[in-house]
């Protein structure tokens, strides 16, 4: 067999992105560059000709709203469409709306790595002092899927693995196997996470990958969904490294 392909995207640039701002579970809507990105992403996806039977996104609007551009440009704006909160942005508690540069500043280069790259180091909790706290632990998005006690203060990339993970083996790897031709618009973090345990990445080496926004990128599986071809990105090679690079840039001290 050929293998089973399954695209995947980050976002595009969020309105927090262009500030540089922690986002997490914010709901921050899509900046004019993320838009623009969006409907490139759809371009790119149209001319090597790809079309789907079904699209993964969030709850969160970055993600929806690009996942909306892209179907708009390959003319499948009725594919079924699977939201759920597994596939959110990595939760950065106390960290959510800080600006990132600042934070560097603040508690160096460093730190800021450990709390955007590491593993098993969560950020900061977020309290329900904090400005953000109502308005994400409110939102009327969740209240069919998380408790107050299971909504989570704070996510290190591991904990968004254990959330993400079932969505993916009971809800997705099913649809791969059957066939199916699948599109998941999702979040730096939940990718990474899915990337981590596609190639069975170390912790080193998931500390070293920053996902662009809004280049889709292809998986090629073998039938025990093993990757033939992994993160294999449709954009031009120099592009992608410096948009990767730009993203490990951000959370470092002007
Ligand atoms: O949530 C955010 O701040 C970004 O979308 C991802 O942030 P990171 O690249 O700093 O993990």
């Amino acid at each position: 067999m050929s293998g089973y392909k399954i695209v995947m995207v980050r976002h595009g640039e969020s309105e927090w992105n262009e500030k540089n701002l922690f986002c997490g579970w914010f709901d921050a809507n899509l900046s004019s560059k993320g838009e623009q990105e969006a409907v490139s992403a759809g371009i790119a996806l149209k001319n090597a000709g790809y079309k789907f039977d079904v699209a993964y996104t969030s709850v969160l609007t970055r993600a929806q709203k690009t996942l909306q551009a892209i179907l708009e440009q390959i003319g499948q704006t009725d594919l079924p469409v699977v939201k759920t909160w597994r596939l959110n942005e990595r939760h950065y508690g106390g960290l959510t709306g800080l600006n990132k540069a600042e934070t560097a500043a603040k508690y160096g280069d460093e730190q800021v790595a450990i709390w955007r790259r590491s593993f098993d180091i969560p950020p900061p909790p977020m309290e329900a002092d904090h400005p953000y706290y109502e308005t994400i632990v409110k939102d009327p998005r969740y209240a069919d899927s998380l408790t107050p006690e299971q909504f989570p203060k704070f996510e290190s990339l591991k904990l968004t693995i254990e959330r993400t993970l079932p969505f993916w083996n009971e809800t997705i790897v099913p649809q791969i196997k059957a066939g199916k031709q699948i599109l998941i618009a999702a979040h730096g973090n939940s990718l990474r996470g899915i990337v981590k345990h596609l190639d069975q990445l170390s912790d080193e080496q998931i500390m070293l990958l920053n996902l662009p926004t809004g280049i889709p990128f292809v998986y090629t599986l073998d039938e025990n969904l093993k990757p033939i071809k992994s993160l294999e990105f449709l954009g031009d090679p120099e592009t992608v490294k410096k948009a990767m690079e730009a993203v490990a840039a951000q959370g470092k001290a002007k």
